[in-house]
């Protein structure tokens, strides 16, 4: 017998989003047209495009919430199929963080209370779970006092939601127009908080934006255009890759 059983594992262990073939048509048009991505663990990646492209579409594919007329997601290994069924909502759960652009922050709440509800709707107790939100604060350095989340800043606002993200240790990140309401400075900031989340937890950041000063912070930039993605190169000339 020759038969080598680690050659049968189903994907290589760094691959947290594979995108094969993806087709998305609504009515005549094709938005998305066998499209492929694939998104290493520890990456980071701008998906740009002019309105109307897609990138929303191919965000609401990837999350289950839209039923693609061809192609396949897989994330962490497992098939991503659309709808409401328990096993999408566990595979969302388990392994994807959302951060939008307006943060979805309750106001009332403090940061804290504000982080942890992904974390009590994944089971954990509440104790275990203000812990672990305490914890990724100070990771993304953000010292955060018990007042009303309206309190804060914009920027800081967003990293409060980028904290809240992460509370279920997500391998896939999944951040659409993050920066789009924050002044430069803050810009600034919540990015190098979010570049540097591959690198120290080992997740994958697709990040949709119309901002190029954003989309230059990514390891690889790849534009949506005609239902296809591509490549493009970084101001230092280097090509993003695939
Ligand atoms: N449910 C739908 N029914 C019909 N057409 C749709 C539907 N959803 C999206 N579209 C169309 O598909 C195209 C792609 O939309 P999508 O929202 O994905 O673009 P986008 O790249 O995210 O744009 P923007 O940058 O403006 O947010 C648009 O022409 C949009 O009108």
């Amino acid at each position: 017998m020759d038969a080598n059983p680690s050659a049968t594992a189903s994907r290589p262990a760094n691959e947290v989003l594979v995108v094969q073939g993806l087709t998305v048509s609504f009515g005549e048009r094709t938005v998305l047209d066998a499209l492929d991505l694939t998104l290493q663990a520890g990456s980071t990646t701008a998906l740009i495009g002019p309105s109307g492209a897609g990138k929303s579409t191919l965000l609401s594919a990837i999350l289950g919430l839209l039923r693609a007329d061809a192609g396949s997601i897989t994330i962490c290994g497992e098939a991503m199929q659309a709808g409401n069924s328990a096993a999408t909502a566990r595979i969302r759960r388990e392994h994807i963080g959302m951060v939008f652009q307006d943060g979805y922050l309750i106001d009332e709440l403090t940061p804290v209370k504000n982080i942890i509800v992904p974390a009590l709707v994944a089971g954990v107790p509440a104790a275990d779970a203000e812990e672990r939100a305490r914890a990724i604060l100070a990771e993304l350095g953000l010292t955060v006092q018990e007042r009303a989340t309206s309190s804060f800043s914009g920027g800081e606002r967003q990293r409060i939601a980028i904290a809240r993200a992460l509370i279920n240790s997500p391998q896939l990140l999944i951040a659409d127009e993050p920066t789009g309401s924050l002044d430069p400075a803050n810009r600034d900031r919540v990015m190098d908080t979010l570049v540097a989340l591959p690198q120290q937890l080992g997740c994958a950041i697709l990040l949709v934006t119309h901002d190029p000063m954003v989309a230059q912070r990514a390891g690889r930039i790849m534009a949506l255009t005609d239902g296809k993605l591509a490549a493009t190169v970084h101001q230092s000339g280097q090509a993003a890759g695939r």
